[in-house]
């Protein structure tokens, strides 16, 4: 199928905003909601092996998303964005009102049957996995903040995701507990208006074809990082080719290197 692309590489005039926010948004369709391992869990095709595996290994974006907006805002020299910015550290910590990301995904965890500790070991991550969310947050500390920024756009098609999640798991996957669902919930809100202020910047600063055409390659990365994620959960659950298969059936893997002992 020939896929249109509304791009400004062929042109020496920008973008209008409008034109230029269409072409962000006509990115969506690389949004990894169409890959084959999103579209088997919609279906009500995952076993619960395969499940877990999923909510495990996405475990180490969530562990690292904080870390890439503090990141982001150690870079960042304007206090007004910083302060709006700050909202997403709080969003995945939590605080005084709100037990945080990280903590509903825990609870996400223990409601497919993952003890909190399996997710905190990242025992289950796979390397690939673990490359593509590091390659992320590595892009997120050396880019300017303004890419940094536009990198987090996937985001203006999470809430679908998330949406799809909540309307189909609970008819395929009964088994999963209630309890689970605090964290896709809690995300379509967070993310709209997440989406409104990486926007806000977007269209602010990309007002050359150049630092239009930038904008569009940074958020096909993301997209590329997304997909790659779960190209390693096909191969390892799906596949039945998880690393060194043809060697063992132990998880040899490492764990991460970049945690001290300390
Ligand atoms: O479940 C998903 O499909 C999905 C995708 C993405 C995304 O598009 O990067 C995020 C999230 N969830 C999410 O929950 C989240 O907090 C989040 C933050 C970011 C980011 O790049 O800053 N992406 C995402």
């Amino acid at each position: 199928m020939a896929l249109t692309a509304i791009t400004p590489c062929a042109s020496t005039t920008p973008l209008s905003r409008e034109a230029f926010r269409e072409a962000l948004m006509s990115k969506g369709q690389y949004y990894h909601l169409n890959h084959p391992f999103q579209q088997a869990m919609a279906n009500g095709e995952l076993t619960r092996e395969q499940l877990q595996g999923w909510v495990a290994n996405r475990f180490y974006y969530q562990l690292m998303i904080p870390q890439k907006d503090a990141a982001l805002l150690a870079n960042c020299p304007d206090a007004a964005t910083r302060r709006r910015w700050v909202q997403r550290l709080l969003d995945h910590d939590g605080h005084a009102e709100d037990e945080g990301g990280i903590e509903a995904w825990l609870a996400l965890g223990e409601a497919v049957g993952l003890p909190r500790h399996t997710l905190l070991s990242q025992e289950r991550v796979l390397p690939g996995v673990r490359f593509a969310v590091d390659a992320y947050r590595h892009f997120v500390a050396r880019a300017p903040w303004q890419e940094a920024a536009i990198s987090s756009l996937t985001e203006l098609f999470a809430p679908l995701a998330h949406q799809n999640r909540l309307d189909t798991w609970p008819q395929h996957y009964p088994w999963i507990n209630e309890q689970g669902y605090r964290y896709f919930r809690k995300r379509l809100s967070e993310a709209r208006r997440d989406v409104e202020h990486g926007l806000e910047i977007a269209l602010g600063v990309c007002t050359t074809v150049a630092l239009q055409q930038r904008a569009l390659d940074i958020l096909q990365f993301k997209l590329d990082v997304l997909w790659s994620m779960l190209d390693a959960m096909t191969m390892a659950y799906q596949l039945d080719r998880p690393p060194y298969h043809t060697v063992t059936r132990e998880a040899v893997y490492h764990r991460g290197l970049e945690h001290s002992h300390y």
